[in-house]
């Protein structure tokens, strides 16, 4: 029987409050190196503080998160986020918000503007590295965060419902750049939304969250690289279904335990 690769990211029996009721409560989870898993639960389930114990944002009450083997202690350069917002300088231009990560420790060189402008190349940008953060759409407005967090080439990326505020059809686009680029840099994934068919499309795996635990999971046993029409297949949509009647099952046991 084939064995499973080590995992690069490892959740195991995590615990987090803020100082009251539990808020991830006894999280076991692994996600494989170069792998994307995606989370998916309603909102106020802990998603957020998640992704935030896994940066070293926040510390475990118990438990522990481990990054290719050694126990997350901090926020660290192997690790890069995406927040819902792109929360772009307006005083800088695309370009210098790209090289931002770059530029917080050190002086930029020639080299970290050509893999700014290839990276702004790649995701459609070209000719805008020379605009204000203004002068751009919502969507290129996400494109720049998406590179920003890329440019130093994290073996990590978490990515907290990036894409929530855009129009479907950008949305789609932003999600096969994201597939493009990760699996042009064999980059880990773990993608928080409250979109069914955008974990989908995303996922190697996909797990429900629901009051802090992860209640269920789903291997997204679909082909990569994933063509755009792969939204419009039988598979596709089963796997939606399932994934929805997971939520609603999970809401289902929230209220009998409620009422217990
Ligand atoms: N700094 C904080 N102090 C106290 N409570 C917090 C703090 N941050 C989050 N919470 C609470 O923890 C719970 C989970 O929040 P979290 O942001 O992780 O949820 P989420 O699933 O990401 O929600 P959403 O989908 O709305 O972003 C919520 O009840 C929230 O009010």
């Amino acid at each position: 029987m084939p064995t499973e690769p080590p995992a690069f990211l490892s959740f195991e029996g995590v615990r987090f409050d803020y100082g009251a009721a539990a808020i991830v409560d006894g999280v076991d989870w692994a996600v494989g190196r170069g792998a994307v898993h995606c989370l998916l639960g309603r909102s106020g389930c802990g998603k957020t503080t998640l992704l935030k114990l896994a940066a070293g944002l926040l510390a475990p009450a118990a438990g522990r998160v481990r990054l290719d083997g050694a126990a997350v202690r901090g926020p660290g350069d192997a690790v890069g986020f995406v927040f819902q917002a792109p929360t772009l300088l307006e005083w800088l231009t695309v370009l210098d918000n790209v090289l931002l990560p770059v530029t917080l420790h050190r002086r930029a060189t020639a080299e970290d503007r050509a893999r700014a402008l290839d990276l702004l190349e790649r995701i459609g940008l070209a000719g805008l590295s020379g605009r204000g953060p203004r002068a751009l759409s919502g969507g290129q407005q996400s494109r720049v965060a998406l590179a920003r967090a890329l440019i130093a080439d994290p073996a990590l990326l978490l990515l907290d419902e990036p894409f929530a505020a855009l129009d479907a059809l950008t949305r789609e686009e932003l999600q096969e750049d994201l597939l493009r680029l990760c699996a042009q840099r064999g980059t880990t994934a773990l993608f928080v939304t409250h979109d069914i068919a955008e974990a989908v499309y995303l996922g190697d795996r996909v797990a429900v969250m629901a009051d802090g635990r992860l209640r269920h999971s789903v291997s997204i046993d679909l082909p990569r690289p994933r063509p755009r029409d792969l939204r419009y297949d039988p598979r596709f949509n089963a796997l939606c279904r399932e994934l929805r009647h997971a939520m609603d099952g999970a809401a289902g046991v929230l209220r009998a335990e409620a009422a217990e």
